[in-house]
């Protein structure tokens, strides 16, 4: 049975402080039009696609961090996304920041199907960067003072006639991610970032910063026999450049496509989810080929102090 179709990333371009998610929403609408004229059924957009990366500003007053959240979802603001993609008959996925009933903030990502149901929902486990202000830092990056670390494992959910996964951002870049997906059975994995080009602790890093994308995504799908889609939120955003580059890949570890801008734009490919027996039935035949009982040091508590 083929289990072909078309899946877009839907890059987007800065988002200024005083931008209203009604504006975000607008784009994204205008984005996902686009994609479906070219025949995807599924759109990918980017981690905190409602708002400007707000982790880069030291907040201590809790209405103003509050107001950078979603306490609903969907919500009036983010509803016409939603509807349109119920009209048009495609699914997304979408980052946002998360306000939880409990008063709990997550960095979550969730998957809706071409009828408009949330079927999935992921909350970010690698959280980089600080907790604490720190001047030095032209910006900072305070993931760790915002989120608290995603307590939904890393699941893979039945969709688009396949499984599918999820991850956020900085999550890209661990083996452990992919690998736990993998091990879920995915086919799949859509995700989103906000990469500044800049890392101010190692700025002899910084042209590296699209290689080290591609590297971590590509290692991932290949290593794991999955697809890939990963959507950036780009350009210059509040004087801090965010790295484009959105790929989809095979799971060949194979560039399919790839954003040439910094600004809102589609990518797509056509997916074929039962590619990724190439690899799973071969080199990385998982049951023939893992050791596990040589891990151990992998799943070993993480030492604390
Ligand atoms: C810097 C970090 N950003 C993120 N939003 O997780 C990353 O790209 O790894």
């Amino acid at each position: 049975m083929s289990r072909k179709f078309v899946v877009a990333g839907a890059q987007m371009g800065p988002i200024q402080r005083g931008d209203s998610r009604a504006s975000a929403v607008a784009r994204m609408c205008a984005l996902m039009r686009d994609a479906h004229a070219r025949g995807a059924e599924l759109v990918v957009f980017p981690e905190l696609a409602l708002t400007t990366f707000f982790p880069r500003w030291f907040m201590t007053d809790r209405a103003e961090i509050d107001g950078w959240f979603e306490t609903a979802m969907p919500n009036a603001e983010v509803q016409p996304l939603f509807d349109l993609a119920r009209d048009l008959g495609i699914g997304f996925h979408l980052g946002y920041g998360e306000l939880t009933a409990e008063g709990r903030y997550f960095n979550t990502a969730i998957l809706v199907d071409r009828t408009g149901a949330i079927v999935g929902k992921y909350r970010k486990i690698h959280l980089p960067g600080h907790r604490e202000d720190e001047p030095w830092r032209p910006f900072q990056h305070l993931e760790k003072r915002y989120f608290e670390k995603g307590d939904l494992g890393f699941p893979v959910f039945d969709a688009f006639g396949g499984k599918l996964g999820m991850c956020i951002c900085n999550d890209r870049r661990w083996p452990e991610t992919w690998r736990m997906l993998g091990l879920g059975g995915a086919e799949l994995v859509v995700l989103g970032y906000n990469t500044p080009l800049h890392y101010p602790p190692a700025p002899e890093h910084d042209h590296l910063q699209y290689f080290h994308n591609e590297l971590s995504i590509q290692a991932g799908c290949y290593q794991n026999g999955v697809w890939a889609v990963a959507v950036a939120k780009a350009g210059m955003e509040e004087g801090s450049e965010l790295i484009g580059g959105s790929v989809i890949v095979a799971p060949t570890g194979e560039i399919l496509a790839r954003a040439a801008t910094s600004g809102d734009e589609i990518i797509t490919a056509e997916v074929d989810l039962n590619r990724c027996s190439e690899t799973r039935a071969n080199v990385f035949n998982f049951a023939l080929h893992r050791e596990p009982q040589d891990y151990a040091a992998i799943t070993a508590p993480k030492p604390t102090g």
